[in-house]
């Protein structure tokens, strides 16, 4: 079943038009990773999905509603942009507080959020002294509280190291896995993203120029093949048996999955500081004219 439909979809800002009569489906239940360059309208879009903005022409169906006149899609979608927008002079345990009563959800769940993201040992400090990529991990737990049928997120990890944007990955994983939530993510690091989605869809110049699962888009051999660069490379190394592995200096090349490698080498406590797989960047880069 799809949970947004999109038909000849476009958006003019004055004469210039960002989107050009694009058309998708986005099936429940899926993690759709949608790449491309800067300008490509990757935004353009994510707001038209979200109301944000509204479209100039086309069709498009969001949860079986028109997102521009939703009717119940505020309480069944949620917006995460990559800039947090928090109250900042209050303490993280004020605002926790108050949108655990506000959302009516327990406070132990909201709590549960905060520690898979790292964000309990926060919960004394005051928003406006936390650093940019807690203020954006906060500003997650907030955007999940509703228990969204549908994340639409726009570089949500912009912000974050390494380790914090698996976190996040792993929390959009988790919540397909276990509530069939369907999330829609942009990055401009098209190979991580792709990394944890089900489906991609390439966009440049306001045209979606693929579309479709990841598994029938890229190759597997692709996909699990990258490079980390660590503080500690024997913890790294060792936390890492069973994998392929190829040691220069700090870089580590590794075949396999990359949630699960970045989870055990956090588990591991060896730190990463660089994370790409270049080849599946220039790969999806050159299917998109991307320059
Ligand atoms: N409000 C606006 N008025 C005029 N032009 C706009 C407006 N918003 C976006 N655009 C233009 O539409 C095009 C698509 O922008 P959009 O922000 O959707 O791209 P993007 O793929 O999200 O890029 P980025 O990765 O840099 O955020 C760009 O050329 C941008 O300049």
């Amino acid at each position: 079943m799809s949970v947004v439909e999109a038909e000849g979809l476009t958006k003019r800002f004055g004469d210039f038009e960002a989107l050009h009569g694009i058309s998708f489906i986005v099936s429940r239940g899926t993690i759709t990773a949608v790449v491309g360059p800067n300008g490509a309208g990757k935004s353009t879009l994510l707001k038209i999905i979200s109301g944000l903005i509204n479209k100039t022409y086309g069709h498009i169906s969001v949860l079986g509603e028109d997102p521009w006149k939703p009717i119940s899609l505020p309480r069944r979608l949620s917006i995460i942009l990559d800039r947090p927008f928090l109250p900042t002079l209050i303490t993280v345990e004020d605002v926790v507080r108050e949108a655990a009563s506000e959302f009516r959800v327990n406070l132990k769940d909201v709590v549960n959020l905060m520690d898979e993201l790292n964000l309990s040992l926060f919960f004394k400090n005051k928003v406006k002294d936390l650093s940019t990529g807690t203020k954006q991990k906060l500003q997650i737990v907030f955007s999940l509280l509703k228990n969204p049928e549908l994340i639409v997120a726009d570089e949500p990890t912009a912000n974050l190291d390494v380790a914090s944007r698996f976190e996040v990955y792993n929390i959009f994983i988790r919540l397909k896995e276990k509530m069939g939530v369907t999330v829609l993510i942009s990055s401009h690091i098209a190979s991580e993203v792709i990394s944890i989605s089900t489906h991609v869809m390439g966009i440049n110049n306001g045209i979606v120029k693929y579309s479709g699962e990841v598994s029938r888009l890229i190759r597997k051999d692709m996909l699990e093949e990258f490079y980390i660069v660590v503080d500690n490379v024997e913890v790294a190394r060792e936390a890492l048996k069973g994998y392929t592995t190829e040691v220069t200096g700090n870089q580590i090349k590794v075949r396999g999955n990359m949630v699960d490698v970045v989870s055990r080498i956090n588990a591991s406590g060896a730190r990463i500081f660089y994370l790409r797989n270049s080849l599946l960047d220039k790969s999806v880069q050159g299917e998109l004219g991307w320059e």
